[in-house]
């Protein structure tokens, strides 16, 4: 049983799957702010969302290469814990952004072979957690939560000098052999407890959490 696993519930619209997600459990609930998403979510529907999170469970706002101008007004709106940056933001836009918001900042990393694993140490100076997700399948629509899985074989004995949540593809069926296999202590899923795109289903965010956790069977 491993009850410290932190788990990030992603792609959070409604009140009532937020709720779901703080009774399982879960140590990060995040809000998506990229419009070509099913789980986007304005600015004031965050807000409302985020103002009922409980202390002690971190709100994160997912942007996409977001400018200034969007930042300001979100981070003006919501009351938030992280920003998770998961579009082609430069280490030194990092850096940027989370000296001009005072937040802490993961930085996603997309996976497809061994050669990316070369970003996490360009990130992990700059950072504060990285985000180890499958690079998106080629035509896909948007750079994260795509419901695919990179070989966990890569990063297999690896950590790394700053905390780090794996990603892609994770689901309550596989979730325990992702955390055998990685060694993660954090965790991040979106597609997998959902029961269609954008729709997230309580009772799959309770099994995940507590698949990952080791407290059933699975
Ligand atoms: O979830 C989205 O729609 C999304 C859109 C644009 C950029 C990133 C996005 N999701 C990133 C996440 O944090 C996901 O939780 C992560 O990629 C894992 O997704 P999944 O494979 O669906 O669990």
């Amino acid at each position: 049983m491993s009850t410290d696993i932190r788990v990030k519930i992603c792609g959070l619209t409604a009140a009532a799957d937020v709720a779901a997600a703080v009774a399982a459990g879960a140590a990060y609930v995040g809000f998506v702010f990229f419009e070509k998403s099913p789980r986007h979510v304005a600015v004031d529907t965050a807000r409302t969302l985020a103002l009922d999170v409980p202390p002690g469970v971190a709100k994160v706002a997912l942007t996409v290469d977001a400018d200034n101008a969007a930042l300001d007004a979100l981070t003006g709106r919501v009351p938030l814990d992280f920003l998770q940056l998961h579009g082609e933001e430069s280490p030194a836009r990092v850096a940027e952004i989370k000296a001009r918001y005072g937040l802490p900042v993961m930085k996603a990393i997309g996976v497809a072979e061994a050669a990316d694993l070369a970003q996490i140490d360009v990130y992990a100076g700059v950072a504060d957690q990285l985000l180890i997700d499958a690079k998106p399948p080629p035509g896909a629509t948007r750079p994260g939560g795509n419901a695919l899985a990179f070989d966990w074989r890569l990063i297999e004995g690896r950590d790394w000098p700053l905390p780090w949540l794996l990603a892609g593809g994770l689901t309550p069926g596989n979730v325990a052999q992702a955390v055998a296999r990685t060694g993660a202590r954090q965790l991040d899923v979106s597609s997998g407890v959902e029961r269609a795109p954008g729709v997230k289903d309580a009772k799959l965010i309770r099994t995940f959490i507590d698949n990952a956790r080791g407290l059933t069977d699975a």
